[in-house]
């Protein structure tokens, strides 16, 4: 099927300029997300915002639920005295939570969850006998409430999380907490694929990881501005939590163990992070698996063919309903055309089908992909195939474009020299690195870059070699 207008997709010059101003304009116009709320760091879901992330939680729940997950709902207080009991974690969110400063029982200081590891351990502890009751995995998407320090930033860096999907596991050992952790890695593999968002998977260094966690690995995406975003992490956290809960489980041999325990989080930022890498300056183009309108049609009238028309448009609708797509008639009279495909555009709906008066003399449509603007016309009795075969082009475009860009922003360098020019340039920057953690602190003060930490899909050269031109201490693997 040829196109009757080849690619001509909107520029990206206004969000290229100054991101964050372009994200703000997005969520207002395309009455996704109001962040008027008199609360810092709380923003409220307009019903099309609320559209698009049920769908993504319909995403996170069937890849979850069809891995052995049971969703569970914990509540949202947490007792102090629990919270506090492993020093790591606690030093590392202290500064963050919230309190409640009325409502407890007397004397009992309860903090509102800014993640759920020490909600859920002493449930664990009464959950868990013997080993038939492990390998155990829950998960929820709740509200976690953090008095984040440094700037917030709607839907990316929020105090009240309201979309966050963490989940909590318990192993009879390390080897199959590790065999949760690879497939917590699979299943966020999955989401960001199905949301078109290209990833760089790390494993953090030492000083960055989740605090009370053994080692942590992160989902990263890097933004249209050179900035990289944290938008998953899966954590294997030893005994760390089951020790100070004492959670252990009989084991056939009669010996009482602790179990292992991972957790993984996801959270609103994901669908921040699909609105701005498929964003351009008419605003966005929405992956047509998590559209809340994923084709909508504009009537052309004018004069009296309106009825004509409407009722073509109608019967169109109901084919393309009929194989399961979700579809829209923008029937307002006091709108003209263009207006519509301007709002339409601007909410991201990846397919317009346009229907006028010679349309149904010659029996076709024309149809435009949001993506590339690209405009076909379709045989009416060729509709529903040709439509389908659209989405999915539209699907691959989105994914293959977002990770070129991503492929394009990193560029390795062997010296602190090559390094800087790179990072100058706006790139993310490989550089090769023994593991040492003093190695690690001091390249990245030189750089003055935050490190990342070790990409998953490279093997970690332990103890091999550093920049060039970099004096570090002793060499050690710190793994
Ligand atoms: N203030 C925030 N606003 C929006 N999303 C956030 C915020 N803080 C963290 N996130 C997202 O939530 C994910 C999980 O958070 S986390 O702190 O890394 N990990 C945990 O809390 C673990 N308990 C796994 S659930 C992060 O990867 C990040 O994408």
């Amino acid at each position: 099927m040829r196109p009757i207008r080849e690619p001509r997709p909107h520029p990206r010059e206004k969000l290229k300029a100054n991101l964050m101003e372009w994200f703000h304009w997005l969520l207002r116009e395309a009455e996704i997300y109001d962040i008027r709320y008199p609360v810092k760091g709380a923003f409220v879901w307009m019903p099309y915002g609320m559209k698009i992330r049920r769908n993504v939680e319909a995403l996170i729940r069937q890849l979850h639920d069809s891995t052995g997950h049971q969703e569970v709902l914990f509540p949202v207080f947490i007792p102090y005295e629990f919270f506090s009991k492993e020093s790591q974690h606690i030093r590392g969110f202290e500064s963050e939570v919230f309190w409640v400063s009325k409502g407890g029982e007397a004397g009992e200081r309860l903090i509102l969850r800014p993640t759920s590891e020490t909600a859920i351990m002493p449930m664990f502890k009464l959950w868990i006998k013997d080993h038939t009751d492990l390998p155990l995995a829950v998960y929820q998407i709740v509200s976690v409430f953090r008095a984040e320090t440094k700037m917030t930033n709607p839907m990316i860096r929020v105090r009240e999380i309201s979309m966050f999907k963490e989940a909590h596991t318990a192993h009879a050992d390390r080897e199959d907490a590790e065999r949760q952790v690879r497939m917590a890695v699979e299943i966020y593999k999955k989401i960001f694929d199905e949301m078109c968002i290209p990833y760089l998977i790390s494993r953090r260094t030492e000083w960055d990881k989740f605090a009370g966690a053994v080692y942590t690995i992160a989902f990263d995406t890097i933004l249209p501005d050179g900035r990289t975003l944290q938008i998953g992490t899966v954590h294997y956290l030893g005994t760390n939590f089951s020790k100070v809960f004492e959670v252990t489980y009989l084991k056939p041999d009669g010996a009482h163990e602790l179990v292992h325990t991972t957790s993984y989080g996801i959270s609103e930022r994901s669908i921040a992070a699909m609105l701005i890498i498929h964003g351009d300056d008419a605003g966005t183009t929405i992956p047509p698996k998590l559209a809340p309108i994923q084709v909508v049609i504009v009537p052309i009238v004018y004069g009296d063919e309106r009825k004509a028309v409407m009722d073509t448009a109608q019967s169109v609708a109901d084919k393309l309903s009929a194989i399961g797509l979700r579809v829209h008639i923008d029937a307002r009279e006091d709108k003209t055309p263009g207006w519509k495909f301007y709002y339409w555009e601007l909410k991201g709906v990846p397919l317009r089908i346009e229907i006028g008066k010679r349309d149904l003399e010659q029996r076709s449509v024309v149809v435009t992909r949001r993506d590339t603007l690209e405009k076909y016309s379709v045989g009416l009795d060729e509709l529903e195939e040709a439509v389908k075969r659209i989405m999915e082009q539209i699907t691959e475009n989105l994914r293959k474009t977002a990770w070129e860009r991503l492929r394009s922003s990193v560029v390795a360098a062997g010296s602190i020299e090559e390094a800087r020019r790179a990072l100058g340039e706006g790139k993310v920057v490989e550089v090769p690195w023994s593991g040492d953690n003093d190695c690690g602190l001091k390249i990245s003060e030189m750089l003055r870059a935050d490190a990342l930490g070790t990409p998953m899909d490279k093997e970690p050269d332990i103890g091999g070699s550093d920049m060039r031109d970099l004096a570090c201490p002793e060499k050690r693997a710190n793994y």
